[in-house]
């Protein structure tokens, strides 16, 4: 199984990059080996490539700077995706996206599934879901819906409510503001695990399409926040609850942004892990590997 991936650096692609020994061969390729503003580049990219699956685990992810870059994130997250659709379906090559619940207005009062109407508040979640589109009219597309990803790989919220809470005093963090958070590392395990079904699967599979994909439960930032500090001996801060209203940024975020995972449980027998204990074990590693502080 060899796997061309976009993206080298970020979060999700690091997590990749560590499961892939003995399960498959994987290709990732860096900004500085295509960009994804250049779309002839991404096109040439998955024509010349020796693969039997691709893999995007790029996008532009700053959310708040994506308001200011409204054109960046337009290359990034929609167009650069509709042209790797537009390659694959050339070759007829499997293509796995990773899209958010920022596609979401979060106005619902239980979690979203995958055929609820997308409504989103930012740039970066309108720029996500016309990816989604793009992706999605290419038969054999994927698209897994993830949020509030953490890992020991790279910055994420438990990162940085770990770094806050031994340099502050007082850490606010909002406490109605609700989702569920996603191990990257079992992202990473599930792609894996379901590569072999993706090149094996012909058209109108039920493993193309669209699924959510979260650890087990939802939370909020504070609730999460707590959890995450719970784990670390040298954290002095104390933790208040605030409104969102109270922690105004840019781009507006969807206060409930919980995602329903019965679709990925059923399609593929997929157990989803509770996000208590992924995020004890994720906290563990980032304290143990050392804390920008
Ligand atoms: N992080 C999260 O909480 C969530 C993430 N997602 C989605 O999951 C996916 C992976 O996210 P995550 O791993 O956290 O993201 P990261 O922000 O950790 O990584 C983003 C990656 O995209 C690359 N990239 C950004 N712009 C370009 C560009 N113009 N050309 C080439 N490469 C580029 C970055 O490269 P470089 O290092 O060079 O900048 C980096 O490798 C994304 O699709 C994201 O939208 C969905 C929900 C939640
Ligand atoms: C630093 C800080 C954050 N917060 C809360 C409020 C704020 O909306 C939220 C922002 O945290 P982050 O910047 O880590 O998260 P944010 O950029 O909103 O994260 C999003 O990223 C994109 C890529 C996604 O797709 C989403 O699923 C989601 O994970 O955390 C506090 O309440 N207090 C604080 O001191």
């Amino acid at each position: 199984m060899r796997i061309l991936q976009f993206g080298a650096t970020g979060q999700v692609s690091r997590a990749m990059i560590a499961a892939a020994p003995g399960r498959a061969v994987l290709v990732p390729l860096s900004r500085n080996d295509v960009d994804l503003a250049d779309e002839a580049a991404i096109e040439a990219a998955i024509a010349g490539a020796d693969c039997d699956l691709v893999i995007n685990c790029a996008a532009f992810t700053l959310v708040d700077k994506a308001e200011a870059e409204p054109e960046a994130a337009r290359a990034a997250n929609a167009l650069a995706p509709a042209a790797m659709a537009r390659a694959c379906a050339a070759r007829g090559l499997p293509l796995i996206h990773l899209s958010t619940d920022c596609v979401f207005d979060g106005a619902l009062d239980r979690a979203y599934r995958e055929d609820d109407a997308t409504n989103p508040l930012s740039v970066y979640g309108a720029t996500k879901r016309d990816g989604e589109t793009a992706v999605l009219a290419w038969e054999k597309g994927v698209v897994l819906r993830v949020s509030w990803v953490f890992s020991r790989f790279g910055r994420n919220f438990i990162r940085t409510m770990l770094e806050l809470g031994r340099a502050r005093d007082e850490l606010r963090v909002v406490a109605d503001q609700y989702g569920c958070p996603t191990d990257a590392v079992a992202l990473a395990d599930f792609i894996l695990g379901a590569a072999p079904r993706w090149t094996a699967a012909a058209a109108g599979d039920p493993a193309f399409g669209l699924f959510h994909f979260t650890n087990a439960g939802a939370t909020s930032r504070h609730d999460l926040a707590a959890a995450a500090l719970a784990r670390d001996p040298r954290t002095r801060a104390r933790l208040s609850p605030i409104a969102k209203r109270d922690f105004p940024e840019p781009a507006a975020r969807p206060l409930n942004g919980a995602l329903d995972n019965s679709r990925v449980s059923a399609v593929f027998g997929w157990q989803a892990e509770p996000w208590t204990s992924a995020v004890a074990r994720a906290a563990d590693q980032i304290i143990a590997e050392g804390l920008d502080t």
